[in-house]
C-alpha cells in the first residue's frame, strides 16, 4: 500500500480496491505497488509490460539529492531526482529520446526536412517535436538578434530545450542554421553519446539564393539586411556530422532525405525502447 504522504506526493488520489484488505501488494487500477517493511518502494509492471515501475529514491519518493552547487549566476541550487526515469518514458513511448540537430543555410531545406521527417515518424506511431529556429524566435527567444554572440545564444537554449525533449523520451528535430560549429559542438556535449544526431543540408548557396522563398536573399544582396548568413555572415559546414543530405547521387526529394534520417534511427535502435 502506498503510504498517505507518499500518495499526496506523487498526486495519487486512488480508492483502495474493493475487498483487498492490507497487504504488502496491492492493485492501483493498473498499477501494481509493493511496499517493503523498511518503506522503500517499487511499483512493478503490468503483465503486459506497459506501465514503468515507481521506484523510490532512498525510500522515498521525490527526496532532492546530493550537495549544493553553483551553475552560472545560479547558486545554492540542489538536483531533484525523481523515480520515474528517462528509460520508464522511453518504455512507454517505446523508442528513445534524441536531438536530431538540422543544419543549413536559409532556404537549404531544413524547415521542410523536419515536417517531412515529423510526419514519416508519425506515421510510424513515434512521437517528435520541432524546434524551428524562425518559430523558437517568436516566442523563447524573441529577445535575440541575428550578431555571432545573439545566435550562439539561440543555439545555446535550443540545445538545452532539445536535450529536456530528447529527456522526456521524445525525438527532437532541431531545425537551425546554427552557423557556427562550436555552438552545435557545444549541444552535441549536452547529450550522451549517439543521442545528438547532426544533419547537414549540403546545398550550396546558389541553390538556396536561386530558391530565395522569402525574398531574404535579394534583401541581403541589396544590403537591406546586414550580417545574412552566406551573404555577409559567416556559416561553418560540420566537419564530422552523421548524416549529410542533398548532394548529387543521394535522394534529394523531400521524402527521399526523411527516409535516410528514418533509417538512420531505425539502424542505431532509436525507434525501439
Ligand atoms: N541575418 C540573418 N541571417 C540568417 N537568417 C536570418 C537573418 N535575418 C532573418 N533571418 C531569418 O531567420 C531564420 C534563421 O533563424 P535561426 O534561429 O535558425 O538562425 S541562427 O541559427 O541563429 O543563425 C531564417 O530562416 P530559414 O530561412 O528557415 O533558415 C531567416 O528566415
Ligand atoms: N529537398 C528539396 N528539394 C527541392 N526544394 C526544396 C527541398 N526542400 C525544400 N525545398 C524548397 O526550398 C525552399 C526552402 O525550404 P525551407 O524548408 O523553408 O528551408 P530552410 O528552412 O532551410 O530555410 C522552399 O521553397 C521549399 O519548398
Amino acid at each position: 500500500m502506498i503510504a498517505a504522504g507518499a500518495k499526496s506526493m506523487l498526486g495519487l488520489s486512488i480508492a483502495s480496491p474493493r475487498g483487498v484488505s492490507d497487504s504488502n501488494s496491492r492493485s492501483i487500477g493498473v498499477l501494481r505497488a509493493c511496499v517493503s517493511m523498511d518503506g522503500s518502494q517499487t511499483i512493478s509492471h503490468n503483465k503486459n509490460g506497459s506501465v514503468p515501475e515507481l521506484k523510490a529514491v532512498n525510500g522515498h519518493i521525490g527526496q532532492k539529492q546530493g550537495p549544493l552547487s553553483t551553475v552560472g549566476n545560479s547558486t545554492n541550487i540542489k538536483w531533484h531526482e525523481c523515480p520515474v526515469e528517462k528509460v520508464d518514458r522511453q518504455r512507454l513511448l517505446d523508442q528513445k529520446g534524441c536531438v536530431i540537430w538540422v543544419t543549413g543555410l536559409s532556404g537549404s531545406g531544413k524547415s521542410t526536412l523536419a515536417c517531412a521527417l515529423n510526419q514519416k515518424l508519425y506515421q510510424k506511431g513515434k512521437l517528435c517535436y520541432i524546434l524551428d529556429g524562425d518559430n523558437v524566435r517568436h516566442g523563447l527567444n524573441r529577445d535575440l538578434s541575428f550578431k555571432a554572440e545573439d545566435r550562439a545564444e539561440n543555439i545555446r537554449r535550443v540545445g538545452e530545450v532539445a536535450k529536456l525533449f530528447a529527456d522526456a523520451g521524445i525525438i527532437c528535430i532541431a531545425s537551425l542554421i546554427s552557423p557556427y560549429r562550436r555552438d552545435r559542438d557545444a549541444c552535441r556535449a549536452l547529450l550522451p553519446e549517439g543521442d545528438f544526431v547532426e544533419v547537414f543540408m549540403d546545398v550550396s548557396l546558389e541553390v538556396c539564393e536561386a530558391r530565395d522563398p522569402k525574398g531574404l536573399y535579394k534583401l541581403a544582396r541589396a544590403g537591406k539586411i546586414k550580417g545574412f548568413t552566406g551573404i555577409d555572415d559567416p556559416y561553418e559546414p560540420p566537419l564530422n556530422c552523421e548524416i549529410s543530405l542533398g548532394q548529387e547521387g543521394t535522394g534529394t526529394s523531400p521524402i527521399e532525405m526523411a527516409e535516410t534520417v528514418v533509417a538512420y534511427l531505425e539502424h542505431k535502435g532509436y525507434l525501439k525502447a
